[in-house]
């Protein structure tokens, strides 16, 4: 995938998905999926404008076939999205991301997208009106053939183009506009009664507060992952007969609630760039009050495992919050309970062992 933030270095023509996709969750997926090489075409016809025939011809039918026929005419896949979040340049205030930038750019390529644009949020696009940001970005830079949005995407300054001004603003250029309506998911409420929810990044974000894994993961349409390298900490893991890997993760991701999980692990295989050895594991996220520790700490014990995890690179995927992190007596006590979470992920993970 190539990832730009200069709209001057993207291939072009393109295929655009309007967004800032934090999380790439099962709604985002659906903006991004109609502009995917393998959707084209059967995309084509399903859009919505009725010059679409013209457009195909302009895009180049059955050039997507595989990327060693890209050709002049082949039209790439784009995500565009903004840098930094607008909320941050608008509040000065950081933000922490579902997925921080690496890990954005992972799912997005997972997904077959060609090309990621950052366009950078400044004060130059902040005050772009919307007629000027359809005419100059995704127009004269991107030379967008067709866009794909979710129905409540807003563009221009202060957020005043709506999807259906982006469509109006779109058909001057001859370029269909796909509106996605909001993806929802069914929830069970505490008195059983179902209700319907919209899936959104916030509302991830406040489910993970609460550490309702399977909540969040059905929200996001996979499991919330933590990725890092270990880096070395105190060495007492070892001492107590639960060695365990410390995470470094960008400062910039979302935490979830603090306490101990039953997680899925990968390790990362530094030549192929995949990850590929997966097992079991325990992880706390917290401050290690037993040990008086002083900073938040990410570790992970792998089930049934040994071996060195110095300097390489985990996947740790979060399934299930099995308690909060609490302040022990002694190593002792501690030991004892962490042997017990390792009963209570086996139990958890039960079939797979
Ligand atoms: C599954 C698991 C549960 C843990 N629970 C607690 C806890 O409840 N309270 C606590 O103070 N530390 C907890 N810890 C953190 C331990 O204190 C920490 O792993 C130990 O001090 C070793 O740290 P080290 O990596 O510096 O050697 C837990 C660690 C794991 C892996
Ligand atoms: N089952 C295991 N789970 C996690 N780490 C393990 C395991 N077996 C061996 N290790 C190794 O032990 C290290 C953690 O040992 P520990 O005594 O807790 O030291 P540290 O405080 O540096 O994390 C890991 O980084 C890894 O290299």
């Amino acid at each position: 995938m190539w990832v730009t933030s200069s709209t001057e270095l993207a291939l072009t023509p393109t295929c655009l998905a309007l967004g800032k996709f934090d999380g790439v969750h099962r709604g985002h997926k659906r903006v991004i999926e109609p502009i995917l090489p393998t959707s084209q075409n059967k995309i084509r016809g399903e859009w919505q404008s009725g010059r679409e025939k013209e457009i195909s011809d302009i895009s180049g039918e059955g050039s997507f076939t595989s990327n060693s026929s890209l050709s002049s005419s082949h039209t790439y896949s784009t995500v565009v999205t903004f840098n930094p979040h607008p909320q941050e340049y608008f509040t000065g205030k950081p933000r922490a991301w579902l997925t921080p930038m690496e890990e954005k750019i992972e799912e997005l390529r997972s997904l077959g997208v060609e090309q990621l644009v950052m366009l950078p949020f400044d004060k130059i696009l902040c005050t772009l009106s919307p007629e000027d940001f359809v005419q100059r970005i995704l127009v004269e830079q991107l030379q967008a053939a067709r866009i794909s949005v979710g129905e409540d995407f807003r563009f221009g300054s202060q957020r005043r183009g709506t999807v259906q001004d982006l469509q109006r603003i779109a058909a001057r250029y001859n370029i269909p506009v796909n509106i996605v309506s909001l993806e929802t998911q069914e929830y069970t409420q505490m008195d059983d009664s179902n209700r319907k929810e919209r899936i959104s990044t916030s509302l991830i974000r406040e489910v993970l507060a609460t550490g309702d894994m399977e909540r969040a993961n059905e929200l996001l349409g996979r499991p919330y992952a933590l990725v890092g390298k270990v880096v070395t900490g105190e060495q007492i893991g070892r001492t107590i007969g639960f060695p365990t890997a410390n995470l470094q993760i960008p400062k910039d991701k979302f935490l979830p609630r603090k306490g101990v999980y039953a997680v899925r692990v990968s390790i990362l295989n530094d030549i192929s760039n995949k990850y590929e050895f997966h097992c079991l594991g325990v992880m706390n996220i917290g401050s290690r009050p037993t040990v008086n520790g002083a900073n938040l700490s990410l570790e992970v014990h792998l089930l049934d495992w040994a071996g060195d995890l110095y300097e390489r690179t985990l996947r740790v995927r979060l399934e299930k919050f099995l308690r909060p992190e609490q302040k022990f007596s002694g190593l002792e006590a501690l030991k004892n309970q962490i042997q017990q979470d390792c009963v209570n992920a086996k139990i958890f993970f039960g079939s797979e062992l």
